[in-house]
């Protein structure tokens, strides 16, 4: 029986720097479009989504040549007035920050300085990402975004920026505290919905704040996964919306290749991990574990070999949980060792394997195929390629790793473990090595 995922207190492993930075190659950015089934392959330009000159301006500034197929198809949809609520779906790397994005610089009047849109997401690492993509596709509009996390100062006065990105807590005390104000909202964002409205995590904080939001607001919804369970929740929480919705079997992206090892033991695994890292020589990969310890353990045995690995978990301080993802987006450091913290959302282009040192498993021990598509969705983001490693060592993580295969209806590949020529090949065939 998997235990339950615990609270995570401890220090990062200090890294020598010995290791020169990653950077993409050719190959991996080299995104695919031909196919028009292709969550990318568009018809429709971002003019003809009737965005805004300055708005504009800031997407091209970020080379989007093209709207992806959620942005095609979700833009018109929360553009027009009067304002509809949205619930949307699409695979993960396809664009869906862009999207709510657009919808919140489209909604704000610069000219008035007080809150006008509020953006919350499950983690500081994520919330940060996002006010990273709005301050630059709004460069050029005179918008002004703050964060609200813990971690960061905690406003004295009442905050006058007009796009709020922050994590339910720090959120919740700024309304308490009257530093968050309210009334002139009018597009109320949650990323990665499903978790953010999940009854068994941040649902009942989500639902606070839902409540101080104006009855005029615009709730968007958007995830790469609404699980039936709250699915019909969803509805509640955003009523009469626009539905863009998928089933299971559309959600694994093209240019991920699952695979799987069949180790003997623990430390088996720990082996194998070695071996993936000495193999990866190009781009970088996320190592995802159940429990802070096993990732503290993972982080500690590869330091120890001298390979320049880092950790982040949910309780180390803000200042460093920052420092290690920066060094990792740099390419300072190739293996970052990580739990679900980072699981959703994080997008780093040059990431090209994800490997699960534990298969995912929910607060009851049960197979977490939600979580599991957010982990590998760290790899294959925009059309790049991408493989995702299961380490499977025991009956109960293969029951979880045949579970989520059976939700998907993708077959995920064994790959040998004693032949490391033959990963080599594997590796190289993937665009990894
Ligand atoms: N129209 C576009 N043209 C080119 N690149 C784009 C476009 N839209 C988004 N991207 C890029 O694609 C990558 C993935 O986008 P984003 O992070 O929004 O994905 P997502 O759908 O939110 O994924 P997840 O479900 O993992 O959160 C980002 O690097 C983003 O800059």
């Amino acid at each position: 029986m998997e235990e339950k995922p615990q609270a995570e207190a401890e220090e990062v492993q200090e890294e020598p720097e010995e290791e020169p930075p990653v950077r993409e190659t050719e190959a991996e950015v080299e995104v695919h479009l031909h196919n028009s089934d292709s969550p990318l392959a568009t018809a429709t330009s971002f003019e003809d989504l009737g965005l805004k000159e300055d708005i504009l301006k800031g997407v091209y500034g970020m080379k989007f040549v093209k709207p992806s197929k959620i942005q095609e198809r979700a833009l018109p949809l929360l553009l027009s007035d009067p304002p509809t609520n949205m619930i949307g779906q699409s695979q993960s790397g396809t664009g869906k920050t862009a999207a709510f994005t657009l919808t919140m610089l489209s909604r704000i009047n610069p000219s008035e300085d007080t809150p006008q849109a509020l953006c919350l997401a499950p983690a500081r690492e994520l919330a940060i990402q996002i006010k990273e993509v709005v301050d630059e596709m709004g460069r050029y509009t005179g918008i002004r975004t703050y964060l609200a996390c813990g971690g960061e100062p905690v406003p004295r006065s009442p905050v006058r920026d007009h796009i709020i990105i922050g994590t339910p807590g720090r959120v919740q005390d700024m309304m308490k505290r009257n530093t968050l104000n309210t009334k002139a909202i009018s597009v109320f964002v949650l990323d990665e919905a499903d978790n953010m409205i999940d009854q068994q995590g941040l649902g009942d904080q989500s639902m606070r704040i839902r409540r101080m939001m104006p009855a005029s607001s615009q709730v968007i919804l958007f995830s790469a996964t609404f699980p039936d369970e709250v699915r019909a929740y969803a509805q509640r929480f955003a009523p009469n919306s626009n539905m863009i919705t998928l089933k299971a079997e559309e959600l694994s992206v093209e240019g991920i290749k699952q695979f799987y090892m069949d180790c003997r033991s623990k430390e088996h695994k720990l082996e194998i991990l070695t071996a993936l890292y000495s193999l990866l020589t190009i781009g970088q990969s996320m190592i995802f574990c159940n429990h802070r310890d096993t990732a503290d353990e993972v982080a500690r045995t590869m330091t120890a070999q001298g390979h320049t690995v880092v950790s982040l978990h949910g309780k180390m301080e803000a200042a460093e949980r920052d420092r290690v993802l920066k060094d990792f987006r740099d390419g300072k450091t190739k293996v970052l060792v990580s739990t679900n913290v980072i699981a959703r959302g994080i997008d780093i282009l040059q990431v090209n394997m994800v490997v699960n040192m534990d298969l995912p498993v929910d607060l009851h021990g049960l197979p977490d195929p939600e979580t599991y598509l957010h982990r590998i969705g760290r790899t294959g983001r925009f059309g790049r390629k991408g493989v995702s490693i299961n380490l499977v060592h025991d009956p109960m993580s293969w029951k979880v790793m045949n579970a989520i295969q059976d939700h998907f209806g993708k077959q995920i590949i064994r790959v040998p473990t004693d032949n490391y020529d033959e990963i080599e090949e594997f590796l190289r065939r993937y665009g990894v090595h």
